[in-house]
């Protein structure tokens, strides 16, 4: 079947949770984002914000207050749960409870859009099946049962089940959160790869910013003041990444491209020196809450060879072999 190439459109859309009788919750309100196909997105914001929220949403699993949600110019209200499965596919962090469901059958509930009533396999969705374990690396795993996998493997099963649904579409919540830092870098590049030769548009939720500035085509910020969207890079440099926390010691540095955590600065340094010992040096210092200065008058000097770390203060001088044992006799 040819695929339809879809963009993603939140127009004024307002997101919460409300019951007949009670206050509703606005969770996020006149949210305006837009996705391309062949766009990786990554949403970020701060814990509790409303990205979940937003996401399932956006995968017509919770109804919207106010705005609307167009997938490939047409309002999500007026298509049917079928078509939505046929364009779209959702990836949660939710466990699996089902005993005796096996990763294979997990996977092959991708294929429920178009296989027929009863769910019979054809040749072709068992092969779409195999296909989409192996693109995850779990081959082998097809006859565990989903319960007794671990928290990364089964995020990958679920990753699999969504590549077995085939969607020009695929959402997912936190699809790294369990995993380990190499596993997390290969689950962006497989979703990459994705949106780029299959045209998809990928749309997941993170708290890995120092991995989705590197690999995403676009961010969807979502802070208290607002919605941001651009390249990653725009966002470093317009600062939207600084209004991410409310809590005002963690700053973004532009230079570095990671968030830090601002400390009092407890006494001036001057480092001399290059290189990689250099560099590391000065982050072990600044970890330790020492200020680096190049030009006012420093509490102590610090020179840095290779392999030696040299303190100078006052009249004393004082050699040690490793960052450790420099950062230990400061203390
Ligand atoms: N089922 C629910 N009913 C009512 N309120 C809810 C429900 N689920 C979440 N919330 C509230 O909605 C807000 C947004 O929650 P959400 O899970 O979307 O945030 P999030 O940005 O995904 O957070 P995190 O980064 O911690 O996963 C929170 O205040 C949360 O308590």
């Amino acid at each position: 079947m040819k695929k339809e190439k879809i963009n993603i459109e939140l127009k004024h859309l307002s997101v919460g949770y409300g019951q007949p009788g009670e206050a509703p919750l606005e969770v996020l309100t006149d949210v305006n984002l837009t996705a391309a196909p062949g766009e990786m997105v990554a949403l970020i914001g701060s814990n509790g914000i409303g990205k979940s929220t937003l996401l399932r949403t956006l995968s017509a699993f919770q109804p919207w207050f106010a705005g609307d949600i167009q997938i490939g110019g047409k309002s999500l209200r007026t298509m049917h749960p079928k078509e939505i499965a046929r364009i779209m596919s959702f990836v949660s962090t939710e466990n699996i409870r089902v005993p005796n469901l096996s990763v294979f059958d997990l996977v092959a509930y991708g294929r429920f859009p178009y296989t027929n009533w009863i769910g019979m396999l054809s040749a072709e969705d068992r092969s779409i099946v195999y296909e989409a374990i192996e693109k995850v690396g779990l081959q082998g795993f097809e006859n565990r049962p989903a319960m007794q996998i671990s928290d990364g493997e089964r995020q990958r099963a679920m990753i699999a089940r969504a590549l077995a649904q085939d969607t020009p579409v695929i959402v997912l919540d936190e699809p790294t959160a369990y995993l380990d830092v190499s596993n997390k870098y290969e689950i962006f590049h497989l979703l990459q790869v994705l949106a780029e030769e299959k045209k998809k548009t990928v749309v997941l939720s993170t708290h890995d910013l120092n991995i989705a500035l590197r690999e995403v085509d676009k961010l969807w910020l979502v802070t208290d003041g607002g919605n941001y969207q651009g390249a990653p890079e725009d966002a470093v440099l317009n600062g939207w990444l600084n209004k991410m926390f409310r809590n005002k010691q963690v700053g973004f540095d532009e230079k570095e491209g990671e968030f830090f955590f601002k400390k009092k600065f407890r006494a001036k340094v001057k480092v001399e020196g290059d290189g990689l010992h250099l560099i590391w040096t000065l982050r072990a210092l600044n970890r330790k809450g020492y200020q680096i200065v190049m030009q006012a008058d420093p509490d102590f000097n610090v020179i840095v060879k290779e392999d030696t770390w040299l303190l100078v203060a006052n009249d004393t001088q004082k050699e040690f072999q490793s960052i450790y044992q420099l950062l230990a006799f400061l203390e």
